[in-house]
């Protein structure tokens, strides 16, 4: 497939690519970054039994810049996905996308949630953006959230929204109740919503999210939901980093095709769901998915060992002069103290079938792949939101069992350091986050600790033993 020599790569379209039928539009994704397109986009594709009559096709709105959309707009949604092995790498055009659209589309977005023939919705919108309380409850006192309930209370008339007078909402959540409830209006029946981002139990954290915000609104639109639309869990695994512009240059040379947004991604993938999908799916199973009952072993597994390990060297090997999970995992120091995490992790990850030596076997392959650049700094965002699910279960299950924690807490410590002089931070809890940093001495380490667990913050022993790893750390 590659550029015959002194010839320009083609444009890459519906038109260039050689049998790229469209699908018709029956899933709908909201966070259309790189993650989507690496993983339910390609599953998609290889779920179809006839690719040259594709059943399911995408139609992803981005969640914030227009960008990307407008990209993917000009190649007919189509786009390079590029696995990268130890070894080389495989190219594969996927077309699976049928439109692309801006976040702010929302009259779109409703007006598929409203069409009988959409069946499934799925998120990768980042753990922020739930936008949840404590142990994922929902909270209306959030400021973004309390802005999109004002929204929604000031265009709700007769049990339904003006659309009109909704304008954009800001959340995710809140843009689906409003084309939920034109969906209930339609009488197009129930769907499912899969939440595909990296949160411990993501239905939960989904049906929270938006089903809260409809019963504030209108508990008889919140109890059609819970009847109406199932929220699906999800554990996902690919690791998928921000595209590097050099990208572009090598896709073009290998495929013949010049394409504005490659994804380069691992060849390792996984996708285990549990739930129902009332209204029909893409048989995903036929690309390697697996559907379970119970999912929460699962979940754990991969969130504590791979998430937990990404977020210790996020900030434990960033404060090391490390860029990029492979060189952290290089330094045999950052290597030992993932492996007492995972020592720890490993306690209490106790359900039949997980065989967490052979996991942990294959993730110190993963991490080491040095032809995957997955930068620290794109990890370490967020960090208010993720040690939450990625340090704090594993610290307060070790404490339980009457052990200190001490690899989990190191997680904690080094976030801690990291934070320290920082006036700028790329986490949505930013303000917050700063304000507790701001502090000094055991006060700061409390205040910080507070953020992800207000029991553990009032342990003085926690906050010793925090304050002590992050003195060693500096
Ligand atoms: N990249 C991976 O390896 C990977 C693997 C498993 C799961 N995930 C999940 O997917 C999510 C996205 O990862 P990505 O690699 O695609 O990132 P990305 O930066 O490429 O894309 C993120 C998408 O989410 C949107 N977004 C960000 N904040 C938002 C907000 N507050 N409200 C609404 N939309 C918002 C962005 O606009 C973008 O469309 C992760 O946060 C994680 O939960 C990622
Ligand atoms: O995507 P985030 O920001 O939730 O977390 C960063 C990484 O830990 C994550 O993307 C992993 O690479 C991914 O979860 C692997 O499947």
């Amino acid at each position: 497939m590659s550029t015959p020599a002194g010839q320009d790569p083609r444009p890459l379209n519906r038109r260039t690519f050689p049998s790229a039928p469209a699908a018709p539009p029956r899933l709908v994704h909201l966070g259309l970054g790189a993650f989507h397109r690496a993983h339910q986009l390609w599953y998609t594709q290889h779920a179809e039994a006839d690719p040259a009559h594709p059943e399911w096709g995408y139609v992803s709105f981005t969640g914030r810049s227009a960008t990307v959309a407008e990209q993917l707009t000009e190649q007919d949604g189509l786009y390079t996905l590029v696995e990268r092995g130890p070894e080389g790498d495989e190219h594969e055009v996927v077309t699976a996308l049928v439109e692309a659209r801006p976040a702010d589309d929302v009259g779109r977005l409703w007006e598929l949630l409203a069409a009988p023939g959409t069946a499934v919705v799925t998120l990768t919108v980042t753990e922020a953006a739930y936008q949840l309380g404590p142990h994922l409850a929902f909270d209306a006192q959030r400021p973004a959230v309390a802005a999109d309930l004002a929204l929604l209370r000031r265009a709700y008339r007769d049990g339904g929204f003006a659309l009109d007078a909704v304008g954009v909402p800001a959340t995710p959540a809140a843009k689906l109740v409003v084309g939920l409830a034109e969906r209930r209006r339609a009488g197009a029946g129930p769907l499912a919503v899969v939440s595909c981002d990296n949160l411990s139990a993501n239905a939960l954290a989904a049906r929270h999210a938006v089903q809260g915000l409809a019963a504030a609104v209108d508990p008889r639109l919140g109890g059609w939901i819970e009847r109406t639309v199932s929220f699906v869990a999800t554990s996902i695994d690919r690791i998928t980093p921000r595209t590097e512009d050099a990208v572009l240059g090598s896709v073009a040379r290998e495929t013949g095709y010049s394409d504005m947004v490659p994804v380069v991604t691992e060849p390792f993938s996984s996708w285990v769901l549990s739930g129902e999908f009332p209204a029909g799916r893409p048989a995903w199973e036929r690309a390697g998915a697996v559907f379970v009952d119970d999912i929460e072993a699962f979940e754990r597994r991969k969130l504590w060992l791979l998430n937990g390990a990404h977020s210790l060297m996020a900030y434990a090997g960033q404060l090391r002069g490390h860029a990029t999970v492979a060189e952290a995992l290089a330094d045999p120091v950052c290597r030992q103290w993932v492996e007492q995490f995972w020592d720890e992790a490993q306690q209490h990850l106790t359900a039949p079938g997980l065989d967490v030596p052979a996991y942990r076997a294959a993730l110190l392959e993963r991490f080491a792949n040095p032809r995957i650049a997955h930068h620290l700094a794109q990890i370490a965002a967020d960090g208010s939101a993720k040690l939450q699910m990625r340090a704090v279960p594993v610290l307060r299950a070790e404490r339980e069992a009457g052990r200190p924690g001490t690899a989990a807490a190191r997680m904690i410590a080094a976030w801690t350091v990291f934070l320290e002089g920082r006036t700028e931070l790329d986490d949505a809890a930013a303000d917050q986050v700063l304000a507790a940093a701001a502090g000094t001495g055991r006060a700061r380490v409390r205040a910080l600790l507070a953020l992800l667990d207000r029991e553990l913050a009032e342990r003085d022993d926690v906050v010793d033993l925090v304050a002590a790893l992050a003195a060693d750390l500096r």
